[in-house]
C-alpha cells in the first residue's frame, strides 16, 4: 500500500490567555493537520506542531515519503533523518526542553507514523491500539490541567473560564473542569507566581479536593535550592513534582532530597537523554509525548525503557486537537506501565476541534479508545477549512508566549530559573 500524496494543513484555533513560566498564550494556537493518502484509496490522519520552521521541515521530508509502503515505518524514519540531514529545531519558549538532531527527526517523523498506523488499522479493520499490542485498559484517565489565567485576552470579552490568579480562582477553575469532565486528578501549571503563592494554591486544592492526586509544574522556574525547599513543603501533598529546576543536573540535585518523585517533559525529551538521567537519578517519572518521542511505536519503546529502569510514566500535552487526543488515547490504552492520569490541554481548545463530534467524549475524566478502525476519528472538513483560514489570517507563525506578555508588560523577561 503505497503513499501517493501527503497534505499538510496548518491551522489556528482559539486559545485562552493561559500563563506559564515563559509568558502567556496568544489568542491563537497553531497545529498542522497531516493527511497521508495511498494508492488503495485509504487515507490516514496525523497532527503535529504548527510553527513555521516545523512546517518547513515537514515539507522538506514529504518528497522522500512518496512511494513508500505504509508498513515500512523503519525505512520512513530513516528517510526522514536523511532528508533533514542533521537539522536541529529550536524550542523558542523553552517549555519542552532542548532540541537535538535525533529529537528533531523523531518530532518530524511522528505525524507521518501516526497517519500510517491509522491507514494500517483502517486497512485491516482494527483500531490502532491493536497495532500497539492491544488494550491493557478499557479507558484512559486524564487529569484536570489547571492554569493561572487572565479573565480574557486584553481588549476581548472575558472567556467562559474567567480569571484565575489566586488560590480561590484556581480552586474555582478546578471545580469547573471537574464538573464538566469528571477528572479524578489535578495538575496546576506553575512557574508564574513566587513559589509561596503556588504552594498556597496547591494547599487550597488539597483542602477543596481531599482525595484527588495533585501535581505542580513550574517548568523549571526554580533554582535547585528553591526546588528542594518547595518539595519539602509539598511532602505528602503532591503525587509528583514536575520540572522544578532546569536540566538533568538541577533535577538530580532536587531529587536527592525531594520526598516525592520528580517528573519531566523538559530535561529528558529524547532517547539520548535517558542514560545521563538514569546515571544520576534525575527523574523518577517521564512524561512521554508521541509528538516528540517519535510517534506511537517509539513511545511504546520508551515505556519499556522506563519499566526496565523503574521509572514511572505519565503523558505530556501542549495545546492540541482531537487527532492528537485520539492518538494519545490509543497509545495510553496499550501501555501497561502508564500509571498516572495523562495531561491534556484539550478542554481549553475543544470548542474548535477538527475531529467530527462523537468519537471523543470524557466520562468520569477518562476516554475510551474511539470505536472504529484506525484512530477512529474523522475530519470535519468545514472546521478544517475554517481553522486553515484562521491560520492564514491570524498573523502568528510561531508560538511566542514571551513576546505576547511583553506587549502588556514591556519589562517582562523570560528567566529560567526565576526564583
Ligand atoms: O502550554 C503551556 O503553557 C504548557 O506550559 C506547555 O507548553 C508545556 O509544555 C507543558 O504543558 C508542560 O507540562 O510542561
Ligand atoms: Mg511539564
Amino acid at each position: 500500500m503505497k503513499i501517493t500524496r501527503i497534505d499538510l494543513t496548518p491551522v489556528a484555533f482559539a486559545d485562552p490567555p493561559l500563563l506559564n513560566s515563559a509568558g502567556v498564550h496568544e489568542p491563537w494556537a497553531l497545529r498542522t493537520i497531516v493527511e497521508v493518502h495511498t494508492d488503495e484509496g485509504i487515507s490516514g490522519l496525523g497532527e503535529t506542531y504548527g510553527d513555521l520552521a516545523h512546517i518547513e521541515r515537514l515539507k522538506t521530508v514529504v518528497p522522500s515519503l512518496i512511494g513508500l509502503d505504509v508498513f515500512a515505518l523503519g525505512l520512513m524514519h530513516k528517510r526522514v533523518g536523511e532528508s533533514l540531514g542533521g537539522q536541529t529545531g529550536e524550542d523558542t519558549h523553552g517549555l519542552t526542553g532542548q532540541f537535538s538532531a535525533p529529537g528533531t527527526v523523531d518530532r518530524v517523523y511522528s505525524p507521518f507514523e501516526v497517519a500510517c498506523l491509522d491507514i494500517q488499522g483502517r486497512a485491516i479493520g482494527r483500531p490502532v491500539v491493536d497495532l500497539l499490542g492491544g488494550k491493557v485498559r478499557e479507558t484512559v484517565p486524564y487529569s484536570a490541567y489547571l492554569f493561572y489565567k487572565w479573565a480574557g485576552h486584553p481588549g476581548a470579552p472575558d472567556d467562559q473560564w474567567g480569571e484565575a490568579i489566586d488560590p480561590a480562582g484556581v480552586v474555582a477553575q478546578a471545580r469547573q473542569l471537574i464538573d464538566e469532565y469528571g477528572f479524578k486528578s489535578i495538575k496546576l501549571k506553575g512557574g508564574v507566581f513566587p513559589p509561596e503563592q503556588e504552594i498556597e494554591a496547591i494547599k487550597a486544592l488539597r483542602e477543596a479536593f481531599p482525595d484527588t492526586p495533585l501535581r505542580l509544574d513550574p517548568n523549571a522556574a526554580w533554582t535547585p535550592a528553591t526546588g528542594i525547599k518547595v518539595a519539602k513543603q509539598l511532602d505528602g501533598i503532591v503525587e509528583y513534582l514536575e520540572d522544578p529546576s532546569p536540566e538533568i543536573e538541577g533535577m538530580a540535585e532536587v531529587a536527592a532530597s525531594a520526598p516525592m518523585p520528580l517528573a519531566t517533559n523538559m530535561c529528558v525529551v529524547s532517547f539520548e537523554h535517558l542514560a545521563p538521567s538514569v546515571k544520576v537519578n534525575a527523574v523518577q517519572v517521564i512524561l512521554s509525548d508521541h509528538h516528540y518521542w517519535g510517534g506511537l511505536r517509539r513511545s511504546a519503546h520508551l515505556a519499556m525503557i522506563c519499566r526496565t529502569f523503574g521509572i514511572g510514566l505519565s503523558m505530556h500535552s501542549n495545546s492540541h486537537l482531537g487527532i492528537s487526543l485520539a492518538a494519545m488515547t490509543h497509545l495510553a490504552a496499550a501501555t501497561p506501565n502508564l500509571t498516572y492520569a495523562c495531561d491534556t490541554h484539550y478542554p481549553w481548545n475543544a470548542a474548535d476541534d477538527v475531529v467530527a463530534p462523537g468519537a471523543l467524549s470524557f466520562v468520569d475524566g477518562s476516554l475510551a479508545v474511539p470505536p472504529g478502525p484506525g484512530l477512529g476519528v474523522e475530519l470535519d472538513r468545514d472546521v478544517l477549512a475554517r481553522l486553515a483560514e484562521n491560520y492564514r489570517n491570524c498573523g502568528i507563525t510561531k508560538r511566542n508566549d514571551t513576546g505576547y506578555m511583553q506587549k502588556f508588560d514591556p519589562s517582562y523577561e523570560m528567566r529560567r530559573p526565576r526564583w
